[in-house]
């Protein structure tokens, strides 16, 4: 029998990033500015605005609640968790990326490169100091690279879209609610009860043991990357990039009660974050050859040159 001791994480990562109390403060320019409208005209997040976009939209979610079942996330959490399929860097992670427009995204129907670029950018601009947090920015939506034909080719319901845990009952804040019904969970007393599997407080992420399951997508596959490779990014940067789709959460205060005061802690990084993650999508493109090399020096200081995938 081979016994895996797990290696002591650095010392970095278990830091609890503090927030600035008030970030603006810093600020030269007034940081930021949310603009009033996304590159189609319409609000951010809209999900019912009348357009072309709208309807692959909803056809996304439709497929993404039906399936996403607690079974299916176990399933695929411990095949994709064995990280046994490709080895790559980061940055080869991110061209492979430029092939894929998200389907479930309203905002934007640009290759997911830029997005990535425009995130960690407009982070930079706001939170010089914070490098953790622009290279959280340019990776967080890595985990897109399971449509890839590399790692199976997963269908767009499996990888991307708001996320939302399995194995307790579906909020009704979560975008389209109306096709959980359609779910098999929906129905299993085990898992359709406020708490189900859960309990009171118990922490989204438990000592490894008791883990909050969310549904399968890029977010958790991005973490068990991360993670997996022992990066020595924060905590919070762990944690934003796990549950960054996680909107019910830390958009409309849905499932709190699963949290624990580590979890509340980061959550105030999340919200940071999102800000940066939802309104930077815009049609203007980023000089990548400029900004590269700024990059490959934070994915060398948080990274391995080459991860497992
Ligand atoms: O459509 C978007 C997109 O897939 C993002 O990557 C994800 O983080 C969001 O939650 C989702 O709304
Ligand atoms: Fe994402
Ligand atoms: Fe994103």
């Amino acid at each position: 029998m081979t016994l895996v001791v797990e290696q002591p994480r650095p010392a970095v990562t278990r830091e609890v990033k503090s927030i600035p109390s008030d970030p603006k403060e810093s600020l030269m320019d007034g940081g930021f500015v949310v603009p009033d409208a996304n590159s189609f005209g319409h609000t951010f997040r809209d999900y019912n605005a009348e357009s072309e976009r709208q309807k692959t939209v909803e056809e996304f979610y439709r497929m993404n609640h039906i399936h996403q079942t607690c079974d299916f996330v176990k399933r695929m959490r411990e095949q994709y968790g064995k990280l046994d399929r490709v080895e790559m860097s980061i940055w080869e992670c991110i061209e492979l990326l430029n092939e894929f427009v998200d389907e479930s995204d309203p905002d934007l129907d640009e290759p997911q490169i830029e997005h990535l670029l425009q995130t960690a950018e407009a982070i930079r601009k706001d939170y010089p100091e914070e490098d953790w947090l622009h290279l959280t920015g340019l990776i967080h939506d890595l985990g897109k690279v399971l449509l890839h034909p590399s790692f199976g080719q997963l269908p767009q319901w499996a990888v991307v879209g708001d996320t939302f845990p399995v194995g307790c009952a579906f909020d009704e804040c979560n975008v389209h609610h109306k096709y959980f019904e359609e779910n098999p969970d929906h129905l299993d007393p085990k898992y359709n009860t406020k708490l189900g599997v859960y309990s009171e407080g118990c922490g989204l992420e438990n000592n490894d043991f008791i883990i909050i399951l969310m549904s399968c997508g890029h977010d958790d596959y991005m973490y068990l990357v991360a993670k997996g490779n022992k990066t020595s990014l924060p905590l919070a940067g762990l944690f934003i990039i796990r549950y960054h789709s996680f909107y019910p959460l830390h958009k409309h205060g849905a499932h709190q009660y699963l949290m624990n005061e580590e979890d509340k802690e980061n959550l105030k990084w999340l919200h940071v974050f999102n800000k940066y993650d939802v309104y930077s999508k815009s049609k203007v493109r980023i000089d990548v050859e400029k900004v590269k090399p700024y990059y490959l020096s934070l994915i060398e200081k948080y990274f391995p040159a080459k991860l497992k995938w």
